[in-house]
């Protein structure tokens, strides 16, 4: 089943001076796939990410998630099927700081009104698949970069989105945190069969993909695919950014 189709898809920022940011994307991503969208800056990555995440609309083409077109629904229902559909995850991790991990986690159901006995059932089974069920009483300014990322990735998730999306999640974090936040991202793809999309400059962060699609100049430029290795992938991976261009300085030596 397709859980993204994107058809066709431009994008031209008009202002002074037209860019035409993205040209010509077909792009589709299956339920239970993790992808991972790379490519220098300015390439057209978060463009893409803004089209797909309905913040931004396409200037021509299709894009649909579930069988969708969220450019065709009203305000009202566009935000309801933005809460129910898609996950979120940033690299600054967006979480209100002054309320406690467990306020933030739920946030979204209590949005929707959800039965509180339900509320709590999901809040105990996202937070220990997250390991951070020990800490659900800390306010955001209590815990570290890596239990943000993961406080973060807990709301996305509790109400079981189509599609999830994760925009540079491991941007803001040290090289162990990011690590641990990759493998949860990868446990929740291969025990949940979720679907997720990141964007990513790191190589470390998208060797945890099955399938990483390259962007250059706004047009889709090359795709690889991982095998059972993510060694082998992660230098792949090095491989295509030096030739399409992108952060490879001082990696190729990493074990992953
Ligand atoms: N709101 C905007 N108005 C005008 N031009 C824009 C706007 N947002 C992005 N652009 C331009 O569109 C192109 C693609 O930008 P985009 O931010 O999608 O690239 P990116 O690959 O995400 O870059 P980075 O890796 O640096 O975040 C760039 O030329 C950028 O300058």
């Amino acid at each position: 089943m397709d859980i993204l189709e994107v058809k066709a898809l431009n994008k031209v920022y008009t202002g002074k001076v037209a860019t035409h940011a993205l040209t010509d994307i077909h792009l589709t991503i299956r339920k239970g796939e993790f992808v991972g969208i790379m490519g220098p800056s300015g390439s057209g990555k978060t463009t893409l990410l803004n089209m797909v995440s309905t913040i931004d609309r396409p200037s021509s083409g299709e894009v649909r998630i579930g069988g969708h077109n969220p450019y065709n629904m009203k305000k009202r229902e566009l935000a309801h099927f933005r809460r129910k559909q898609l996950g979120f995850v940033f690299q600054d991790f967006n979480l209100l700081d002054t309320l406690t991990v467990a306020e933030n986690i739920v946030l979204p159901l209590t949005l929707d009104r959800r039965p509180l006995k339900e509320v709590d059932g999901l809040l105990k089974q996202t937070a220990s698949k997250l390991g951070i069920g020990d800490i659900l009483n800390k306010r955001i300014y209590e815990i570290s970069g890596g239990q943000r990322q993961r406080t973060a990735i807990a709301r996305a998730i509790i109400g079981s989105p189509l599609l999830l999306l994760a925009d540079e999640p491991t941007g803001a974090l040290d090289s162990q945190s990011s690590r641990a936040v990759m493998e949860s991202l990868a446990e929740i793809n291969e025990k949940d069969g979720a679907t997720l999309m990141l964007v990513t400059h790191d190589p470390v962060a998208a060797s945890y993909c099955n399938r990483i699609v390259f962007i250059k100049d706004g047009k889709l430029a090359a795709e690889i695919h991982r095998g059972e290795n993510r060694q082998a992938f992660f230098q792949k991976i090095i491989d295509m950014l030096s030739f399409w261009g992108g952060n490879t300085s001082e990696l190729s030596s990493i074990r992953v």
